[in-house]
């Protein structure tokens, strides 16, 4: 028993030694202990204090071992699972987070209405605190308010928070306004391979922004001379490096032409936000925003970032995988269409309502109803691509899906170095995915899933994919340390819960 539960641990720290890039070596050196001790470790072959289980965890930050009520926080999943009833999408975790920078391009009070209470949003109201705002949900839908100091105190930033964040990066923009120098933490977030500050000193630079990377953190210096003469062309039409164009220009006394931009929906949501502050955007939606920027913003705004495309996909994905009908109701359907569009092609039944509008007036939503369906591959492989194109992070749902139908589906991910390496856990679960090079893997249906215990990787997509796959696994399964799927999902296991899973969650000690 005894020998089983040490196996176990070692297993489970080989695996997320391995999801963090590390070598036994390196480990060790981390750990200042030898080689042989992690192999040891590794292997169940040594017996482990809890001290040193808590430093393994904190090294391996997957915090899949640690002390007391806060420690981390896993799923115990009792399959198969037939969901029924309806759901609603939350709103966007993507938005959310560009919207919560923006605030800090406000003097008045921002207000935004049922944002969605994930760790994400929870790590940027611990930064935003920490530098002097005062931040409150209100009622229990998710209402938050947003009150700026009269002074940032930059200096008192909560630098542990701000490293959990992949967010963090988007206080380059606003900050420009408000201070000559300041230093933010690298910023965290799912770990998908190398995503620099490049493109967003493209962005800023035409603003007088410089960054210095030093020990850990970004010093920027800002010269408030330089303004931008030309059209701002970003080299790549990422989302993040958009918004941050945006942040920037919005505060900006004049015209700022960004090229390339990404119309995706966090954009289109801080658009439309920016545009209530006064700001003056036009081609909200296209790849040429023209931005009349307000040089003091001091309005009480309020607004309701519109609903999460990846939520909608994650929900129909278990509906599929799990071969039930479900209705998902406030799906924004213009970011959905073409994962819509494939899922027919492979075989999927559906019926979609009338649209309507969201609660931001602007994006268009419509409930959608799955049937347990018969899916083939598809003939050609799936790709991702830049909005209008199927959404990058949705790809790695089709791998769950795929692994359901028959016949081999290629997925291929250009963009993420690391991401579509995690989706080959699913071959613990049963699957036959077959990882070709690090952006392109090949997937085999169907699948007899199986359940099994595995930690979660460190990105929120594919972690969410084997939660998935573990409600179509008959039997208990185990996904440990879910913060990172918390990141991005509110109360997702209590949700699908009432749609018939059966999930607990639960701590270790
Ligand atoms: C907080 C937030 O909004 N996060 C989203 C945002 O991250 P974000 O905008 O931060 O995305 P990244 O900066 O990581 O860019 C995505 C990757 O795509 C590459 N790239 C992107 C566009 C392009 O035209 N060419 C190109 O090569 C980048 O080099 C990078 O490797 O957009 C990503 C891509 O939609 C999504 O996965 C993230 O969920
Ligand atoms: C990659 C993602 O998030 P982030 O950019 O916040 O790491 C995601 O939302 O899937």
């Amino acid at each position: 028993m005894t020998d089983d539960y040490l196996t176990r641990i070692g297993n489970l720290i080989r695996d997320a030694r391995k999801h963090r890039g590390l070598t036994q070596a390196k480990l060790a050196d981390l750990l200042k202990t030898s080689q042989s001790a992690i192999n040891r470790i590794e292997q169940g072959q040594q017996n482990l204090s809890l001290e040193m289980l808590a430093r393994i965890g904190e090294a391996l930050d997957s915090e899949f071992v640690s002390l007391g009520t806060s420690g981390p926080s896993h799923l115990r999943v009792v399959g198969e699972t037939t969901l029924s009833g309806s759901i609603d999408v939350k709103s966007s975790k993507n938005a959310g987070v560009a919207l919560l920078c923006a605030a800090l391009l406000n003097e008045g009070r921002t207000t935004l209405r049922k944002v969605a209470r994930i760790e994400e949003v929870n790590r940027l109201l611990e930064v935003l605190g920490s530098i002097g705002f005062k931040t409150r949900w209100i009622g229990d839908e998710g209402d938050l308010e947003l009150v700026p100091p009269a002074e940032l105190d930059l200096d008192a930033i909560d630098v542990e928070a701000a490293k959990r964040t992949r967010s963090i990066i988007m206080f380059l923009g606003p900050l420009m306004h408000r201070a000559a120098t300041f230093e933010i933490p690298y910023a965290g977030g799912c770990s998908l391979g190398t995503r620099t500050v490049e493109p967003h000193m493209t962005a800023l630079r035409p603003f007088g922004l410089e960054v210095k990377a030093t020990e850990g953190s970004y010093h920027a210096t800002v010269d408030a001379e330089v303004r931008p003469v030309r059209p701002i062309v970003l080299t790549e039409r990422g989302d993040t490096v958009t918004e941050n164009a945006l942040l920037a220009a919005a505060r900006h006394d004049g015209v700022t032409v960004i090229r390339n931009a990404s119309p995706n929906y966090m954009v289109q949501d801080l658009c439309f936000f920016l545009t209530e502050l006064g700001v003056e955007i036009d081609g909200i939606g296209t790849t040429t925003l023209r931005v009349t920027g307000k040089p003091r913003i001091d309005v009480d705004v309020e607004y309701a970032p519109s609903e999460d495309p990846i939520e909608a996909m994650s929900l129909i994905t278990a509906a599929i995988v799990t071969e039930s009908s479900i209705t998902v109701r406030r799906v924004p359907i213009e970011f959905m269409e073409i994962e819509l569009a494939l899922l027919e092609e492979m075989g999927f039944k559906y019926d979609r309502s009338e649209e309507y509008l969201a609660a931001n007036g602007h994006t268009r939503l419509v409930d959608i109803t799955t049937y347990p369906s018969v899916l083939h591959a598809p003939i050609d492989k799936i790709h991702p691509m830049p909005f209008p194109g199927l959404n990058i992070d949705n790809l790695p749902f089709f791998a769950v899906i795929a692994a359901t139908a028959s016949g081999a589906t290629l997925l291929h991910d250009w963009v993420y170095e690391n991401r579509a390496i995690y989706l080959t856990d699913l071959t613990k679960l049963g699957a036959d995915v077959k990882l070709l090079d690090p952006h392109r893997v090949l997937i085999e249906g169907p699948t007899r899933w199986r359940a099994t215990e595995i930690v979660c990787p460190p990105a929120l997509r594919p972690a969410v994919v084997i939660l998935i796959a573990m409600l179509a696994a008959k039997g208990t399964s185990v996904l440990r340390s879910v913060y990172v799927i918390n990141r991005g999902y509110e109360d997702l296991a209590e949700r699908l819960n009432a749609l018939g899973a059966q999930i607990e969650t639960f701590r270790d000690i």
